[in-house]
């Protein structure tokens, strides 16, 4: 699994490189523009052909650095190239310094603003040199003037134009993949796109991914992303085995990959447990979905259902006695058992049922959440892992909303959260809304982990997981894993069914790994079924997934 950098941790991973005289700041800039000049000339085999025309725009720092170095690059390949430069080349830092002064031997070096960048002829190539990990706040005017995207129509033709970012489109915070703005920050494509919009064909990063590549915008802004060796060691990636917990204080794609090769397979016999065991239906796991009242069961059975797709052994639906005959009438292979209101537990739900799933369709209420207290207070003895899985979705986590710390005193480490945006802001509000302009998701789901004791799961296209030591994963349904259609009517449930299921075998991994697994699950189901779908479809076509991943 890809190691996601911070960019404090990308600063640190080049200092002590640099402090180990390992290599020199000159080398990496060096590195990091021929990187972007291969990577691009890779990507489109045409512009090999024939000397073309560029415009590279440099800003104040050493991503300007890297901007002349490209400059200089294409220029020796017989490219006409112009440059632009945000700030005093005084003031520039030592390594972009010395390239400056390397281009200006021979070439001139223009001023940033709209006016003299968008006179002169078409380039074929639009380089964003100007911030990278270095922006510390919103874009200046002129600056997003000429970077949004709109500016491309001042030619003929703009289409033509192939939009490169070093790095990361400027602008972007490559913490949080939101755009800092003198408002607060921009987190959701459409919502109030900034006159900073700024989006590339291809974002050449160095060394490692950086979370806002992933997170909020980031995968909008960057288009595809590339990332280059320039030969730092001490890289982490090569450290996150599939199926192993993460370590704590580092952040991991949930991916099936290890060492850059693809081990789908390998991940999902190491996180399920089915697939190693044989024998009797007990051993793959006992799946209690709880569902709701008259005419609201649709969520639990929905839920139900992915539990049993996904390898528990059996699955019960636990309802009102009122909504009985209505579950009956929907369901075959899934058991039904009633529970009225006096009755405990135990009586629908005995020591072996492995993992329940709370939530889906229940209702917001007293009811719901005396229920989450009982199966919360159901621990196996002093070890946790013998504690069944409990996961809380949708209004068993609404019926919390008033008073979150009396779900939080009753979470252990066997739980997992999986709220969406809204719900997470009623149970961590300070995590949410404007606090996040600064706070990455990551961040706030760590956060929340931690006050919690639990894993939490907080929904999205970039899904984050985190578990209370600070351990953290991105599943990210971007660059090519798009899956829009996946926002429908009770693809949650299905989601929280999924990870019950999943980790109800007793030999299933640890209920972080499976986590991940559930999330990519989920979007490889999306994806596979296409644009039409609905929730019901989801279950229905994991046995294809699981076949189509070699299982
Ligand atoms: N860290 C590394 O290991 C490497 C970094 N390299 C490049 O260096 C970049 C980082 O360089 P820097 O740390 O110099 O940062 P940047 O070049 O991203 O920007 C820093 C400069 O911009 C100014 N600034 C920040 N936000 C601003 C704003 N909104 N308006 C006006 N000025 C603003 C800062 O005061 C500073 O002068 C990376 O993104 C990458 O492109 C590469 O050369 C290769 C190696
Ligand atoms: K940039």
């Amino acid at each position: 699994m890809t190691e996601l950098l911070s960019s404090d941790q990308m600063r640190a991973f080049e200092k002590v490189a640099i402090s180990q005289g390992a290599v020199t700041g000159l080398d990496l800039m060096e590195r990091a523009g021929q990187g972007v000049v291969d990577t691009v000339l890779a990507h489109w085999p045409a512009l090999s052909k024939g000397a073309q025309e560029a415009l590279v725009l440099c800003g104040p720092g050493n991503n300007g650095g890297d901007g002349f170095v490209i400059a200089r690059l294409l220029r020796d390949a017989g490219w006409a190239v112009r440059v632009h430069l945000w700030g005093d080349p005084a003031d520039l830092p030592p390594d972009a310094k010395v390239n400056f002064d390397r281009w200006s031997e021979a070439d001139k070096v223009l001023s940033l603003d709209p006016e003299s960048v968008f006179t002169g002829p078409r380039p074929a190539l639009f380089i964003d040199a100007v911030f990278g990990i270095g922006l510390s706040r919103p874009l200046p005017d002129a600056v997003a003037q000429v970077l949004n995207v709109a500016g491309m129509k001042a030619w003929k033709s703009s289409h033509e134009i192939k939009r490169i970012a070093v790095d990361c489109p400027s602008g972007l915070d490559l913490d949080t993949g939101l755009i800092p703005t003198d408002m607060g920050a921009v987190e959701k494509a459409g919502s109030a796109w900034p006159a900073t919009l700024n989006t590339a064909h291809l974002t050449v990063t160095f060394h490692a991914p950086k979370l806002g590549h992933y997170l909020a915008l980031g995968p909008t802004l960057c288009g595809e992303l590339r990332v280059v060796d320039i030969g730092l060691r001490g890289a982490a990636r090569e450290q996150h085995m599939v199926g192993h917990d993460p370590d704590p204080q580092r952040v991991r794609l949930a991916e099936p990959k290890f060492c850059g090769r693809h081990v789908t397979r390998l991940w999902l016999r190491s996180a399920m447990g089915k697939p190693n065991l044989t024998g009797h239906k007990f051993n793959f796991g006992h799946v209690a979905v709880f569902a709701g009242g008259v005419g609201r069961g649709g969520a639990g059975r929905l839920a139900a259902r992915a539990a049993l797709r996904s390898g528990a052994g059996l699955v019960t639906v636990i309802c009102p006695p009122a909504a009985l005959i209505e579950n009956a009438c929907q369901l075959n292979a899934i058991m039904l058992r009633a529970l009225k209101p006096d009755q405990p537990l135990s009586d629908v739900a005995d020591h072996r049922v492995s993992a329940f799933c709370l939530g889906p369709g229940m209702g917001v209420s007293d009811r719901t959440r005396a229920l989450v207290g009982e199966v919360l207070e159901r621990r196996a003895g002093d070890h946790d892992l013998d504690d069944p899985v409990v996961v809380l979705d949708a209004d068993a986590l609404g019926s919390f909303a008033q008073d979150p710390q009396r779900l939080f005193d009753r979470t252990h480490p066997r739980v997992i959260l999986t709220p969406h945006e809204g719900e997470f802001e009623r149970l961590f509000p300070d995590l949410s809304g404007a606090a996040r302009a600064k706070m990455s998701k990551v961040d706030a789901v760590r956060r929340a982990a931690a006050r919690a004791g639990c894993i939490v799961l907080l929904k999205g296209g970039d899904t984050v997981i985190a578990d209370p030591q600070g351990g953290a994963a991105v599943h990210a349904a971007s660059y090519g894993r798009e899956a829009p259609w996946l926002a429908t009517a009770g693809a949650g449930d299905v989601l929280a069914g999924l990870i019950a299921g999943l980790a109800a075998p007793f030999n299933s991994a640890s209920l972080f790994c499976v986590a991940e697994l559930a999330a990519y699950l989920h979007v490889e189901a999306a994806r596979r079924f296409g644009p039409g779908l609905i929730a019901e479809d989801l279950p229905e076509e994991l046995p294809k997934v699981f076949r189509d991943l070699g299982l």
